[in-house]
């Protein structure tokens, strides 16, 4: 298994356990190198020894990585948003997965609804820059997600099912580890209209499958899985505790210390029903996670 997933049996059933994964994606913003760095150390600050056990990243702006990589002092790790899938050469403007790696950089998104749709990023660039990623030894957060048309005729899963495909191709499956899915449901992105937990987990489940088909159960169930459009303080409980929800992609309340501060320190109740039954609050995470119910 990998570093991200263990496997946890009892005597009836087995559990399969992802290292939760929030991040945020700061998109354009702020507007200063200063606000940059007074951002992400507040966002460090949020971080205690009560937080949750989980991974914490930041996709910023290029020209801030390197400051906000200091900023944090290695509490979270500092991601790109984006990467060119050409090694060097005549493209101008670009920045290259070496680039990103000669400065540190593990995470970097590769396609964002936004890139999609305002940038023309198609599946086959996008599945350039995720296995160049993959290539450089980085490590890979995929977008995927269906518009508002595509959900109100019931096609989130088959958009979802193609993203995935085409975005994954070529990926070996030992280089699975070093890969996260973000389901980001573009009618829910800055909107302010959170997919219900039930929706989310409803296509979480959809997309493990269709890993499962591209690879096999373990790889669907080792991939951490993110919900991301409009993620806030209010919603992140409720989706963190579907099962299939593995973490937050945060785009405007990761602007805000404050806000995104309580969505890492997220808090997390599953259930499992055979005669076990397992408690999980990240905050008391060195307590014992299992109790029997029922002798
Ligand atoms: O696009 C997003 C993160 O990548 C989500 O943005 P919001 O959280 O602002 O809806």
């Amino acid at each position: 298994f990998s570093t991200s997933a263990s496997i946890r049996a009892s005597s009836t059933t087995s559990l399969y356990e992802r290292k939760p994964f929030i991040s945020g994606n700061w998109k354009l913003n702020p507007q200063s190198k200063d606000e940059a760095v007074a951002l992400a150390s507040g966002i460090a600050g949020s971080i205690t020894e009560s937080s949750p056990d989980a991974e914490v990243a930041l996709f910023v702006p290029y020209v801030f990585i390197e400051s906000a990589q200091s900023a944090v002092g290695g509490k979270l790790s500092i991601g790109a948003e984006g990467v060119c899938p050409q090694g060097n050469g005549a493209y101008t403007g670009a920045i290259s997965a070496p680039m990103l790696n000669s400065i540190g950089v593990n995470w970097v998104l590769a396609g964002h609804s936004e890139r999609r749709e305002i940038f023309g990023e198609t599946d086959e660039y996008i599945n350039e820059q995720c296995l160049k990623i993959i290539d450089e030894g980085m490590s890979v957060m995929l977008c995927i997600g269906e518009s508002l048309a595509e959900f109100e005729q019931d096609l989130a899963g088959s958009v979802c099912a193609v993203q995935l495909k085409k975005g994954l191709k070529g990926i070996k499956k030992e280089d699975l580890g070093r890969v996260a899915i973000a389901y980001e449901p573009v009618w829910a992105i800055g909107t302010g209209k959170v997919a219900t937990p039930e929706i989310a987990q409803s296509v979480h489940e959809t997309c493990r499958s269709i890993i499962a088909k591209i690879y096999d159960d373990e790889a669907a169930q080792d991939m951490r899985i993110l919900y991301g459009g409009s993620v806030s303080p209010e919603s992140v409980d409720d989706l963190m505790k579907q099962p299939d929800i593995d973490g937050a992609l945060v785009g405007g309340a990761s602007l805000d210390s404050d806000k995104f501060g309580r969505i890492i320190n997220f808090q997390k109740r599953f259930m499992v029903t055979d005669g076990m039954q397992q408690l999980w609050d990240p905050r008391s995470a060195s307590s014992s996670r299992t109790k029997c119910s029922g002798g």
